[in-house]
């Protein structure tokens, strides 16, 4: 381990774009498959796994996503799935993370919704008292499924109102799923105090991040790796500090970006645009965001201050209160300043 990357695993972190699914690691996704045995084209076997999580284009990503969300049967896999993403998170030093998670697609699945939130929160809890890993709820519209479940979303939203939901997004494939449809669902989740975070500009161009700001005022945006095709686009973001949530290795391996090298983060980086790092869905895209942190560090050449740089924008772009966020920056700035030569 080089010592960046042990300066990487120890450096206190928090984490904007991560899904709840996207998050069953390899044993708990066997696990849930060897539940479920035989019904399921997802293997039992972890080793099987890696050639599983191979995907052909974004598409095809979101197809074999959607297998894995078939495996989530009960209230008893959402709880087990939650807490464990909450010791992983707590493996990797994260001390708080903005969940994405999409009720629709389990409570159509047979889950009942208060049955699903409890069973978040339980695991909210747990990761809390257990793992020292503060969790809130992003939920999201599975744009595939178009205005059904951007209602059914809402409602859930609206009337469960679970103790960790913040936040109201907008995810599945970009392309013949205009933005603009969802207005009237992002204008009642804003009017009930939930902070717009919709996925934009990760396989299709700026215009679908201009339409996630001007018809969702979004606040921060899911990706947005197209705004560096637009030099005005990257201007107006960095000159109203909205962020993008970036998932250098996720563009990769749902082919949005045909390598590392082509990823276009130093160039938002380089305007000015406000940028946090994260993982996406690190089991299926075979990374961690200790190794998402390690390849912007590559990517942008940064020493260790510039990765605790990292940590500390995605603390100040997060929607963690006040108070919280002073708590967390105080403590990045104290690790470096012990761990950094
Ligand atoms: O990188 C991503 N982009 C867009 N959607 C994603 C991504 N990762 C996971 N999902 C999830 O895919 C489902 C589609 O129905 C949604 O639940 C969305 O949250």
């Amino acid at each position: 381990m080089t010592e960046l990357t042990s300066f990487i695993a120890g450096l206190p972190k928090a984490e904007l774009h991560l899904h709840h699914v996207g998050s069953a690691s390899p044993r708990i996704v066997a696990e849930l498959a060897a539940r479920h045995e035989g019904d399921s084209p997802v293997p039992a076997d972890p080793a099987a796994l890696a050639d599983f999580f191979a995907f052909r284009d974004f598409a095809h990503f979101i197809e074999v996503y959607l297998k894995v969300v078939d495996l989530i049967r009960d209230d008893e896999d959402v709880r087990m799935l939650t807490y464990e993403i909450g010791r992983e998170l707590a493996r990797q030093q994260v001390r708080y993370a903005e969940l994405t998670i999409t009720p629709y697609s389990s409570v159509k699945r047979g889950i009942p919704a208060p049955a699903f939130c409890a069973a978040i929160e339980d695991a909210r809890r747990g990761a809390a008292a257990d793992f020292g890993v503060d969790l809130r709820w992003c939920f999201d519209i599975p744009g595939e499924a178009g205005l059904p479940a951007a209602e059914e979303t809402l409602r859930i939203a609206l009337e469960e109102k679970p103790d960790g939901l913040i936040s109201f997004g907008l995810g599945g494939p970009e392309l013949g799923v205009p933005r603009s449809q969802f207005k009237p669902y992002f204008d009642r989740a804003r009017a009930a105090g939930l902070r717009s975070v919709p996925h934009a500009g990760e396989t299709t161009g700026p215009e679908t991040i201009w339409a996630a700001l001007q018809d969702l005022g979004a606040e921060r945006i899911g990706h947005g790796i197209a705004a560096a095709q637009d030099a005005q686009l990257m201007a107006y973001l960095a000159e109203r500090e909205i962020p993008l949530e970036v998932c250098p290795t996720s563009n990769v391996r749902t082919r949005a970006v045909a390598g590392l090298d082509e990823h276009p983060l130093a160039t938002l980086i380089r305007a000015g645009v406000p940028v946090s790092i994260n993982s996406d869905d690190p089991p299926m895209f075979g990374t961690t965001l200790e190794e998402e942190y390690a390849v912007a560090a590559r990517l942008l050449g940064l020493d260790a201050h510039g990765v605790a740089g990292l940590a500390r924008a995605a603390v100040t772009q997060s929607f963690l209160e006040p108070a919280g966020k002073a708590a967390l920056l105080a403590e990045i700035d104290e690790y470096a300043a012990s761990n950094v030569a």
